[in-house]
C-alpha cells in the first residue's frame, strides 16, 4: 500500500526542514498526476501550512511537552507538528481524526512510548486550545516572531526599517498563500485570445495590476499539464518578476546580456518584447541550470536566446562595451518570496544579507562594462532588504558617476503605491502590492 497523505506530509516537511530541501521542487516530485486531488490538496495544506507557522507551531510543543523541543525526534517532531496544524490552525478536520491519525503515524514511526507522548500532547492541546495557543506577555519582536512564525532577526531588522504596523502587516501577507501568475507568450497569442482558451479549460484568470503580459490564475490546478503551456502560449512566472523585463523594455533587434539567467524567465520574456528578433546572451554559473533556460526557449519558440555557462564574478574582457542591455537578475536572499517558499524564514541567516551584498556589488562592478555608451543596466533582485537593494545601487552609483537612474514613469501604467518611478526605481510588498517583494532599478551609462 503506498503513504498516506500524511505520511507524505511528514517526509516532505523532514526532507525540507532537516536537509534544507525546496519545498515546490519537493511537492512536485511527489505529486503524480495519478493522485487523488484532495490527497494532493491535504499534502499541500499541511507541508505549508506548517512552514507558515512553524514557530508558533513549536511555541505551543514547548508550551505542552515535558520533553525539550531539542530532544524531540525528528519524525515525532513533525508528527505533532502536523497533528497542532490540523488541531489549532484548520477547521476542516474534526480535532479527534487529527490526534488519532498522528497517534497511529507515531505507532508506525516511534516506539511505545513516543506513542503515549504524541497521543498525550495532542489531546492537552485538543482540549484547552486557548490557553495554549495563547502567546503569553512577551514584547513586540518577540510577539511578532511566534505570532506569525518569522525569526526574531527578520522582525527586529524590518521593525527598525519599517516600523511596528508595516512589520506586522508584511509578515501576516507573507504567511498568505498567493494566486498563480502566468505570463502570455506574446509571440504566439494575446492576452484576450489566452484568457478565452484557458477559460475553455475550466481555468478562470484575471488580469494583472501592474505587469502587461501578467494574468493571474484562481485554480490553477493541472495548469501545466495542458498543451497551451506545452505549446508554449504561457509560462509561469510572478508578476513582479514581469516588470523586470516590462521596465527594462529592450528594442526589437537590440543585442542584450543576462548575466544570472536561469530559469530564464526574465530572458525569454525580454526576447518577447524584442519580438524574438537581435541577440539576447544568458548565462549562469550553474550547468544543470543552463538547460532550463534552453527548455524555456524553445517551448516558447524563442531562438535569440544563446546560453552560455559563465561565472559573473569573472569579468569577460571580450563583451567590454558590446551591449545596449544588460540585466543583473542578482543572487539574493529571496525574502521577497517567503509566499511561495516559506522555507526561505528558516535556511536564511542574517549574516547571509551582508555576504549577499559583497558578491552583488561584484557582480554589477564586471556587468556595467558590458553596457555600451547610452545603454541601459538593469538590477533586481526578489527581496525587501535595502542592503541589496537602494542602498547596494547607490554605493555602485557613488563609484561610477557614468551611470545614472532614469524615470520610469512611462513603464508602467497603473502606479498604485509606486511613488520612486521618477526616480528609476521600484520596490514592492507583498502586503502593498500584492506580488512577491521585488527591487528594480533601471540606469543608463551616460554617452
Ligand atoms: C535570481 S536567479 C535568476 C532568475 C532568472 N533571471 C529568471 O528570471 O528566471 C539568480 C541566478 O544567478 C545564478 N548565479 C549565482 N551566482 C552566479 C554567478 N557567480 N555567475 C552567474 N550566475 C550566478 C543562479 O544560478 C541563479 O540561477
Amino acid at each position: 500500500m503506498g503513504l498516506s497523505p500524511r505520511e507524505i506530509a511528514i517526509k516532505l516537511l523532514i526532507n525540507i526542514n532537516e536537509n534544507n530541501a525546496y519545498s515546490n521542487i519537493e511537492l512536485n516530485q511527489y505529486m503524480n498526476k495519478d493522485m487523488d486531488q484532495r490527497d494532493e490538496n491535504l499534502i499541500r495544506e499541511l507541508v505549508y501550512g506548517v512552514l507558515e507557522n512553524k514557530l508558533y507551531i513549536d511555541y505551543i510543543v514547548s508550551k505542552a511537552s515535558k520533553v525539550k523541543l531539542k530532544k524531540i525526534h525528528p519524525n515525532i517532531l513533525e508528527i505533532l507538528r502536523i497533528g497542532i496544524y490540523q488541531i489549532c490552525f484548520m477547521d476542516k478536520i474534526p480535532e479527534r481524526a487529527a490526534v488519532n491519525e498522528s497517534v497511529n503515524l507515531a505507532k508506525k514511526y516511534g516506539h511505545k512510548g513516543t506513542i503515549g507522548y504524541v497521543n498525550g500532547v495532542l489531546r492537552s492541546i485538543s482540549r484547552d486550545k486557548e490557553k495554549y495557543m495563547n502567546i503569553d506577555n512577551m514584547d513586540n519582536i518577540n510577539y511578532i516572531s511566534i505570532k506569525y512564525s518569522h525569526p526574531k532577526y527578520l522582525v527586529r531588522r524590518w521593525i527598525e526599517e519599517f516600523g511596528l504596523e508595516f512589520t506586522e502587516e508584511l509578515c501576516k501577507e507573507n504567511n498568505k498563500r498567493p494566486f498563480l501568475n502566468i505570463r502570455v507568450n506574446t509571440l504566439k497569442i494575446n492576452k484576450n485570445d489566452l484568457q478565452d482558451v484557458l477559460l475553455k479549460q475550466g481555468i478562470a484568470t484575471r488580469e494583472g495590476k501592474y505587469a502587461d503580459d501578467c494574468l493571474i490564475v484562481d485554480n490553477p490546478n493541472g495548469i501545466t499539464a495542458l498543451d497551451e503551456f506545452k505549446k508554449g502560449l504561457f509560462t509561469i512566472q510572478d508578476e513582479s518578476s514581469m516588470l523586470v523585463s516590462q521596465i527594462m523594455n529592450p528594442k526589437d533587434g537590440s543585442k542584450a546580456i543576462d548575466v544570472c539567467s536561469a530559469p530564464g524567465g526574465k530572458a525569454t520574456h525580454m526576447a518577447q518584447i524584442m519580438n524574438n528578433n537581435g541577440l539576447i546572451i544568458s548565462r549562469d554559473v550553474h550547468n544543470h541550470k543552463i538547460e532550463l533556460i534552453e527548455d524555456n526557449a524553445k517551448r516558447l519558440g524563442i531562438n535569440i536566446i544563446k546560453t552560455q555557462l559563465y561565472d559573473a564574478l569573472i569579468k569577460d574582457e571580450n563583451l567590454i562595451s558590446k551591449f545596449d542591455y544588460c540585466l543583473l537578475d542578482a543572487p539574493c536572499s529571496g525574502l521577497g518570496l517567503i509566499r511561495r517558499k516559506p522555507e526561505i524564514k528558516w535556511n536564511r541567516k542574517e549574516e547571509d544579507i551582508k555576504a549577499l551584498a559583497i558578491l552583488q556589488l561584484k557582480i554589477i562592478e564586471n556587468a556595467k562594462d558590458y553596457v555600451k555608451p547610452g545603454g541601459v543596466l538593469v538590477y533586481s533582485t526578489c527581496t525587501i532588504e535595502k542592503e541589496e537593494n537602494i542602498n547596494l545601487v547607490e554605493t555602485f552609483l557613488n563609484k561610477n558617476p557614468d551611470f545614472k537612474l532614469v524615470n520610469i514613469q512611462d513603464r508602467l501604467k497603473n502606479k498604485d503605491g509606486l511613488n520612486t518611478l521618477n526616480q528609476g526605481y521600484i520596490q514592492l510588498y507583498p502586503h502593498i502590492h500584492g506580488t512577491d517583494g521585488f527591487f528594480i532599478a533601471k540606469m543608463i551609462r551616460r554617452g
